[in-house]
């Protein structure tokens, strides 16, 4: 299915292209994210079909687990690729779908058309978010191996975490997330360090000692919430995560940390670490949220660790 490879280098994280011929895609749409942007699927669709004569087929979400489970019951080998049009929210279900077929040694490569507030994977891979980009990109058919990784067996590409980002994934309001777009994460990221819990994690990285810290962020991909850097050296081909540490507890240190994210100034704070691992285990409250891919992916505690297999993504 997939030809030889021959090597290019483009966005963070994208090396190692091979390139595949793109004739039949399959792409699962979910039609509420990112505020219904049905408009671009369908001229991305148009494209695909009249530009380069793709044969393409739309199947519909009609609610949470069915992007997953469309990308899971299909035939490897009957589509060139399943296209993911949504956010980070429908391409992690459309990834944990194709694990099944990539852990079975018969991957199909998945394809992105970004539909959502952040579109965090879709920019750590250069896709485009214009209709004549992103048809381009499924068109040409190269591809790159992603190592994604696995929360007490969910599959993330991009982050996990635990502590105060996990609690504003959880408790962010949808219906103000639809109307407001990322300022909804700001208005619960205020909540929650006004009401905020100060709970304490234990951190056990590659059977090493155990830290206790405020905050972990266990990174695949370099962009964080949006275009945030925590973890610079993070790579989605890496065979490899990295994972940020915040020791400090308390509210004035958890709104120093937002800071340092979102003034891209972490890297000047002493107490802040990061640290490459190939697994690690987090212990705290029992039943705390992990956020995978911007979604609770897991709860407390949770054992995380690079999945066995590779994934072949659509890239520029
Ligand atoms: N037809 C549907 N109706 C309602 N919810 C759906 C439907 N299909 C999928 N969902 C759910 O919508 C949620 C949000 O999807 P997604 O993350 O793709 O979009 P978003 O929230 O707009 O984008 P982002 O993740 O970038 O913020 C997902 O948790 C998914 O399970």
């Amino acid at each position: 299915m997939l030809d030889s490879p021959s090597r290019t280098d483009g966005a963070a994280g994208v090396a190692d292209q091979t390139a595949t011929a793109i004739r039949r895609l399959l792409v699962i749409h979910n039609p509420v994210a990112g505020g219904r942007k049905a408009r671009r699927l369908r001229a991305v669709v148009q494209r695909l079909e009249e530009r380069h004569g793709i044969q393409v087929r739309v199947q519909a979400t009609g609610g949470r687990g069915d992007a997953e489970s469309f990308a899971r019951a299909v035939v490897p080998g009957a589509v060139d690729a399943v296209v993911a049009a949504g956010g980070d929210g429908t391409i992690n279900e459309v990834i944990n779908g194709l694990a099944a077929h990539a852990a079975a040694g018969l991957p199909v490569p998945l394809g992105i058309v970004p539909m959502g507030t952040a579109n965090v994977l879709a920019a750590e891979l250069g896709v485009p978010t214009d209709a004549d980009g992103v048809a381009r990109v499924l068109a040409a058919g190269r591809l790159t191996r992603i190592h994604p990784a696995v929360a007490n067996g969910r599959v993330f590409s991009m982050m996990a975490g635990v502590g105060l980002d996990a609690r504003v994934v959880e408790c962010v309001d949808t219906r103000l997330k639809r109307r407001i777009g990322k300022g909804a994460y700001v208005v619960e990221t205020l909540k929650q360090l006004a009401l905020r819990p100060d709970h304490r994690y234990r951190v056990r990285i590659d059977g090493g000692p155990v830290e206790e810290v405020a905050a972990v962020i266990a990174a695949k991909g370099h962009f964080y919430g949006g275009r945030f850097v925590c973890t610079p050296d993070a790579r989605l081909t890496d065979p490899l995560l990295q994972v940020c540490l915040f020791p400090r507890g308390g509210r004035w240190n958890a709104l120093r940390y937002v800071w340092g994210v979102t003034a891209g100034r972490l890297h000047r704070f002493p107490d802040y670490r990061v640290v490459p691992a190939r697994a690690l285990r987090i212990e705290g409250p029992e039943g705390d949220a992990v956020q995978g891919d911007g979604d609770v992916a897991a709860r407390l505690p949770v054992d995380i660790a690079l999945a066995g297999w590779t994934l072949p993504v659509l890239v520029g």
